[in-house]
């Protein structure tokens, strides 16, 4: 099982020193925090929170998780590499890549202006990682809401707080290609305000994206977690086909109100929501290993 307190012999200062180093990560790069909280969400969604997402290959003969195109511009994952090799000099073989992940989200969470997440620690780390598992598993931007539901209650969360963790959408960008679909062969889907979609289409002008590298912010303040997110998707002005539907669906759109005027509610369903996201489906105990680097397996 995880525990609050699983490092208190082991590594004592391990919160102080991943807080201490993502601290001056923070400071040289603003885009960070949103990098950290995406790699959390796309390990815990691939086989769980094993940091199979960091590695470059298991040994065997499928390709890793970064092959898959739904890890486009995950970012980060070598600086996990290096708070890692901190910690092995701190406490040599003690503290798992998977937690080292889970720690990272939570500070960029709080150092954005978010909430104080507690969460539980001890995960272990996987000797496994298949691109194929990452297509299967990660949501594509036009999931439908039902779905959103389903992907969130396969991990307890209640309704309200599927709506709350898809709320980390307050941070960070998306990319054309991610946006492309929607703007050139559009489904019904929510509400997209009539600016905004010509604003959308300025900055993306073809169905198949110019380069790689053009990108829109997620919500109008992309560097602070905070609930304008809901307030963007209220006005029509969500990204992704996803953000739109959760404003206008009938099941979802009094929460979507309801975390748009009360950013305190917000915060409280997220941090549970939160510690949920990165609790389930993890190794403890006898399964899986503490990896002496993040990006490969033990070899022993
Ligand atoms: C149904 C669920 C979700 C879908 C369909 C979805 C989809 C996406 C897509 C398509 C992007 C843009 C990637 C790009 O073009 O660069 C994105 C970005 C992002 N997502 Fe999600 N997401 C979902 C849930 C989540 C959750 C649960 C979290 C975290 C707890 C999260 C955190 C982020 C962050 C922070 C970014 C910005 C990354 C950056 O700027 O580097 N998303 N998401
Ligand atoms: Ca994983
Ligand atoms: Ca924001």
């Amino acid at each position: 099982k995880l525990a609050y307190d699983y490092y208190k012999c082991s590594c004592p200062n391990l919160e102080t020193i991943v807080k201490g180093e993502m601290l001056s990560i923070f400071l040289t790069d603003a885009t960070a925090p949103a990098a950290f909280l995406r790699l959390m969400f796309h390990d815990c969604q691939v086989q769980g929170c094993d940091a199979s997402i960091l590695l470059n290959s298991d040994n065997s003969k499928h390709k890793p998780e970064m092959v898959s195109s739904k890890n486009f511009d995950i970012r980060k994952r070598e600086s996990i590499g290096y708070i890692k090799s901190i910690l092995e000099k701190e406490c040599p073989g003690k503290v798992s890549c998977a937690d080292i992940i889970a720690l990272a989200a939570k500070e960029s969470v709080s150092f954005s202006g978010g909430p104080h997440i507690q969460i539980p620690l001890g995960r272990k780390d996987s000797t496994t990682s298949n691109y194929q598992q990452a297509d299967a598993s990660l949501p594509p931007q036009g999931i439908k809401v039902h779905e959103l539901i389903h992907t969130f209650a396969s991990k307890g969360m209640n309704l309200e707080e599927s709506i709350a963790i898809i709320g980390a959408h307050t941070l960070g960008v998306g990319h054309c290609m991610n946006i492309a679909s929607r703007l050139y062969d559009p489904q019904p889907n929510g509400h997209t305000q009539y600016g905004y979609e010509g604003y959308l289409r300025l900055k993306c002008p073809t169905r198949v994206p110019l380069t790689n590298f053009t990108f829109v912010p997620n919500d109008i303040t992309p560097t602070i977690f905070d609930n304008q997110y809901y307030r963007d998707v209220l006005m029509g002005k969500g990204l992704f086909t996803i953000d739109s539907s959760i404003s206008t669906d009938p099941r979802t759109a009094p929460i979507v109100r309801h975390f748009a005027i009360d950013q305190n509610y917000f915060f409280q369903v997220f941090s549970s929501a939160f510690v949920k996201l990165s609790s389930t489906n993890v190794l403890t105990k006898g399964k899986g290993e503490v990896r002496r680097q993040c990006n490969r397996i033990n070899i022993n």
